[in-house]
């Protein structure tokens, strides 16, 4: 729906792509250099190792394609991201959920580091990795009234890797961040509006998604290096703990994934989800 309203819109997409099973959607506009990707992962577009793969893979492919801008949203209706799949949680393979932490740690330093300007244009619920995602951007539009976001994890019994909690802290800032964190908030778009967890809050997809483009428009007379350098020496210190602790970060996570208390929280989590 939501893709079709974009090459409607342009009407200048030539450079159209499928990711493998319509996962994730990518459409490169080359008039504008504008590259838009789509997650489509029904019902609620949750995180699982092969969803992660094809979102690093196809930033790779971005990167190579030299696009002047990225937007990232959902096919979903209500929808943005709904974080990791979290029946990767419960009774976990050690293995699996390794490369699920490797590849979502490849995934966020892809998206966060990215040589080009991106904005998530929130279109739906956006939970714990789906705030993540849209927190990683550059620039977030939500769509209002009646969605949320934020990092609910301690909601779930565990707890946000310290990068997803620096993430926060850039953008909304240190007090923010740990009351938000450690009572697992989730804000609606006027809340996430007015603590500047996002951007824009807007009535409808259509208006997001100019919203979007506006913004990328801005840097049509910025210098790709300068904007780079600019946002390298920004990002660096939040990313800088990841890349030096990455198998501590790994290890963390798993064993405290694996832990009896945890694996009962993430049940109970489970089952309060399918009420
Ligand atoms: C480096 C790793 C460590 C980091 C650790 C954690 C990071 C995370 O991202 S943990 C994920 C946390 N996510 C959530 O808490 C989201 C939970 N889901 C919801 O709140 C709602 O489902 C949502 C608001 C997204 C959508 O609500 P509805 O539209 O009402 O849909 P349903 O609740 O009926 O859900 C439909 C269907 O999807 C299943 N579901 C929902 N979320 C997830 C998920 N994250 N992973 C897997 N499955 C999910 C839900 O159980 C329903 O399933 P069925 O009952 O089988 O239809």
């Amino acid at each position: 729906m939501l893709r079709r309203y974009i090459l409607n819109k342009t009407n200048t997409f030539i450079n159209y792509r499928y990711a493998s099973q319509s996962m994730l959607q990518s459409t490169i506009d080359d008039k504008l250099g504008i590259a838009t990707l789509v997650m489509n992962k029904p019902p609620v577009n949750s995180l699982n190792l092969e969803f992660l793969e094809e979102i690093k893979s196809q930033l790779t492919q971005f990167k190579n394609d030299k696009i002047r801008g990225m937007i990232l949203t959902s096919d979903l209706q209500k929808i943005f991201c709904a974080g990791l799949d979290i029946t990767e949680f419960s009774n976990p393979n050690p293995e699996r959920l390794s490369k699920i932490c490797t590849t979502f740690q490849d995934t966020w330093l892809a998206l966060y580091l990215t040589q080009f300007p991106t904005v998530a244009v929130i279109n739906g619920h956006s939970p714990a990795g789906g705030c993540l995602l849209a927190m990683s951007c550059d620039y977030r539009v939500m769509v209002g009234p009646n969605y949320t976001i934020g990092l609910n994890e301690t909601k779930l019994g565990i707890v946000a890797p310290k990068w997803f909690q620096d993430c926060m802290v850039a953008v909304i800032g240190q007090r923010k961040a740990e009351v938000s964190l450690t009572t697992g908030k989730m804000y609606t778009t006027d809340q996430a509006l007015q603590i500047g967890l996002v951007d824009e809050s807007v009535p409808d997809v259509d208006n997001a998604i100019n919203k979007g483009i506006q913004f990328l428009n801005n840097f049509q007379k910025i210098s790709p290096w300068a904007y780079k350098m600019t946002k390298d020496i920004r990002r660096q210190p939040t990313v800088q703990w990841l890349i030096d602790n990455k198998q501590k970060d790994l290890d963390f996570v798993v064993k405290s994934m694996m832990s009896p208390n945890v694996q009962k929280s993430i049940g109970l989590y489970l089952q309060s989800l399918k009420k």
